[in-house]
């Protein structure tokens, strides 16, 4: 676990940006069979598999809503007001990505506007394994709800009682959600899918999950139901210079291997004590996590190099296009400027990738496994569509109509020419 890469030459990066590899041997062929039986028995199938995977099989799978008014009294106070500081912060955010509708006249008497219209029917899963992750819902909720989406389903798989998460559940009860189903993993993405008894189908899918969900949203896809990403597994890449505090990066890094073993932590430092320090401060943070295990899992995947330019070292992480980045220095906000690939970056010593997984505002879904390249996180944009409007006057259609024609002519297009010449022959 303490092996040091100095100073790897380029034709060496391409193997150390790989993920770690998933097991994926009979991935699909589980994965299509759990569609395949949930496409033709619905609910019956989603609690059979319940009951499988999780030793329980609900008697319904819709959570009553005296279940979600129920959840204020099963969680604490402190965690109450702790979830309503981040909706406050997550909404602040993510309220500014509304696209105002603007006209702009491109030639007079010829308008072109585009306008954002929500995606109506849109099913979240939140991921309820290992942790149940009521901190997804805000992130995918709230812009849901300020994109203006009519319907929101969620599914999440229930604790071995049966049971709905209560953390999970007063989160849907302050953002107004009613309709939460009891399924996990791959059935509960066909169910939204495809639709059950009681189970609607959604036109998107939205939410991170283990290997079984993202290859079942994969497969759903191919079926032409949107998805927001394949999420796979968490990571986190962290550059540090001489002026980071080790105590801080160590803590960063178990916090993302904690996630799953298949999670992966990078760090890039410019020299080697810096990684010593780290190392130190992971030995000395370790043993006291409860998630100990996950986390020594996910450190066989762990990178930790030196890289001693610092154009190299971004050059790498630009390579690498993490989920988070942090950049552990006091010089970050210049250091930030030479980020090209990265779903969502940390800056300076007091910025843990913690706070965008909760509180800052920030989203947390994230693209992983290199499409950070060219993908985004989750935001209000993922929940809508935009249509493309416009309106010529006579006049307008007089100003641009030659061109047209000219156009049409030259593609061989003489229908697409006689629609604008019609309209001129009339005036
Ligand atoms: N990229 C991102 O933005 C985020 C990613 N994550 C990732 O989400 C993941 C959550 O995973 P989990 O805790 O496992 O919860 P999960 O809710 O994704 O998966 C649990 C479900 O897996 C299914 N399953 C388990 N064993 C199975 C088997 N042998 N065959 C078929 N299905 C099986 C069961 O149906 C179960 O309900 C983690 O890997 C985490 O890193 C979490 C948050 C954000
Ligand atoms: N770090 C996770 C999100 C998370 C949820 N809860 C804690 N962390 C991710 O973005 O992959
Ligand atoms: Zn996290």
């Amino acid at each position: 676990m303490n092996t040091i890469i100095e100073n790897p030459p380029e034709a060496e990066w391409k193997e150390l940006i790989k993920r770690p590899v998933i097991n994926a041997l009979n991935l699909t062929e589980t994965v299509s069979e759990i569609i395949n039986t949930v496409k033709q028995q619905g609910d019956f199938a989603v609690k059979d598999y319940s009951l499988k995977f999780h030793g329980f099989a609900p008697d319904e799978l819709w959570v009553t809503e005296d279940d979600i008014k129920k959840s204020s009294q099963l969680i604490s106070k402190n965690l109450q007001k702790a979830i309503l500081l981040a909706k406050k912060n997550i909404e602040k955010f993510h309220r500014q990505q509304l696209l105002k509708t603007k006209k702009i006249e491109t030639t007079t008497g010829v308008s072109c506007w585009r306008k954002s219209v929500a995606i109506e029917n849109v099913g979240l899963y939140i991921p309820g394994g290992s942790a149940p992750l009521f901190s997804t819902l805000l992130m995918l909720a709230i812009p849901a709800k300020l994109a203006g989406c009519k319907n929101i389903l969620v599914t999440t798989p229930a604790n071995a009682g049966g049971n709905v998460d209560p953390a999970i559940l007063y989160v849907a009860k302050i953002l107004g959600i009613k309709n939460i189903y009891k399924a996990g993993g791959a059935q509960a993405i066909a169910a939204m899918a495809y639709g059950t008894q009681t189970v609607n189908k959604v036109d998107k899918i939205f939410g991170p999950g283990n290997q079984y969900v993202t290859e079942a949203k994969r497969i759903v896809n191919i079926d032409r139901v949107a998805i927001d990403m394949l999420a796979g597994p968490s990571e986190l890449a962290v550059y540090a210079d001489d002026t980071c505090i080790p105590g801080f990066i160590a803590a960063d890094l178990l916090s993302q291997a904690e996630h799953g073993g298949d999670s992966q932590v990078v760090l890039v430092a410019v020299n080697k004590q810096i990684i010593e320090k780290i190392i130190l401060e992971i030995h000395a943070q370790l043993p006291s996590l409860p998630r100990k295990e996950i986390v020594e899992n996910s450190f066989l995947n762990r990178r930790f190099l030196v890289i001693e330019k610092v154009e190299d070292a971004f050059d790498f992480l630009n390579q690498y296009a993490p989920e988070h980045l942090i950049i552990a220095s006091e010089h970050a906000d210049v250091l930030a400027e030479k980020v090209i690939n990265a779903g969502s970056v940390f800056l300076g010593n007091y910025s843990p990738e913690s706070a965008g997984d909760y509180a800052s505002g920030t989203n947390h879904s994230l693209p992983t496994n290199g499409t950070a390249v060219t993908q985004s996180g989750v935001s209000v944009d993922s929940f809508v569509k935009k249509i493309t409007f416009q309106k010529l006057t006579p006049e307008g259609l007089n100003n641009i109509g030659e061109a047209v024609e000219y156009m049409a002519s030259a593609e061989g297009l003489m229908a697409h020419k006689n629609a604008v010449t019609i309209r001129k022959n009339k005036q």
